[in-house]
């Protein structure tokens, strides 16, 4: 009896072919996908792939390679899937209980770290709050730039704010971090705070609920919608920057991400309450991404 050849698959191999097949399947980012769920296998990193285009691939490894591209091609984000997402270099746990940090996402860290190093102050200490913290990516990013700050991490979702304390902790900041279950529409909120804050940064939800049937199929079906979507799309601007006022030491900064069309409205509704110094900074799609002012 012939024995029927079982095909032998090495690591550039399985590459190319994923790849191809992905782009068939018109998976977004097909080298990139096939790349991050092949290194997560071998619990490795992109490089190690190419340090090892060689490496034969076992029975088993292809098998469960199978399974996590099957969950790729059904839409679910590579980054839910490896369960990580790099943000300012540094890598994030994250699941479906929060939202994947977005690249533009960096800014925001970049231009509340650029206020902060400019300070003229003399004391390093700094006291920060992050609203609508999702996966903590901007809370423990400025607790490890800052190391003498202490940062408060506020999220209405407890199960987002697990996730952030798994990642401060992986990132060794989670002494430094208060973790805060919150709603950022409560007009009490001001109250639950006892002293005020150098700098607020926030990401809020800022897509129209008109907009969430255009959104990538990935995005709807995976993402959680809350962190995404508000009735106007604007709707969160007005409470944080009302609640920003009263707690924020004057002369503070409060840097916002923005809906690319929003820039406008966001920055009359700081002005009104306040703040001065207002700027708006593009992504690096050219669209306004981060509004920032000082508290007067
Ligand atoms: C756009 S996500 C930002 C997550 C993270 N900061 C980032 O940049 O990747 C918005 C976050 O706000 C939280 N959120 C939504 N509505 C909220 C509310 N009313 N009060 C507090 N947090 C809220 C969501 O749970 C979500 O984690």
């Amino acid at each position: 009896m012939v024995k029927e050849s079982v095909r032998e698959w090495c690591v550039v191999d399985l590459l190319k072919t994923t790849t191809d097949f992905f782009a068939a399947k018109k998976v977004d980012e097909p080298r990139m996908s096939a790349e991050l769920l092949l290194a997560h296998l071998f619990a490795e990193d992109r490089l190690w792939l190419y340090l090892n285009h060689n490496r034969p691939v076992s029975g088993s490894e292809l098998a469960a390679f199978r399974v996590l591209c099957r969950d790729r091609l059904d839409g679910r984000p590579v980054q839910y899937i490896t369960g990580e997402q790099f943000f300012y270099g540094k890598p994030f746990a994250v699941d479906e209980r929060v939202l994947i940090p977005r690249p533009e996402t960096e800014l925001l860290v970049e231009h509340a770290a650029e206020f902060l190093a400019a300070r003229k102050t003399v004391s390093p200490e700094c006291r920060l709050l992050d609203i609508g913290t999702g996966s903590g990516c901007i809370a423990v990013t400025l607790a490890g730039l800052f190391p003498h700050s202490e940062v408060t991490a506020l999220d209405r979702s407890g199960e987002a704010l697990d996730v952030a304390r798994g990642n401060a902790r992986k990132h060794g900041v989670l002494d430094r971090i208060i973790f805060f279950q919150a709603d950022m529409y409560d007009p009490d909120l001001v109250l639950r705070f006892s002293s005020p804050f150098d700098v607020i940064v926030s990401n809020p939800p800022y897509i129209p609920e008109c907009e969430w049937d255009g959104l990538q199929k990935e995005v709807r079906g995976f993402e959680p919608k809350d962190a995404l979507i508000t009735p106007q799309g604007i709707d969160a601007y007005l409470p944080i920057c009302r609640t920003a006022a009263s707690i924020l030491k004057p002369g503070g900064a409060l840097c916002l991400e923005i809906h690319a069309e929003g820039a406008e409205m966001v920055r009359s509704i700081m002005a009104s309450e306040h703040f001065g110094s207002i700027s708006v900074q593009k992504d690096y799609s050219g669209f306004d991404r981060i509004v920032s002012g000082i508290l007067d």
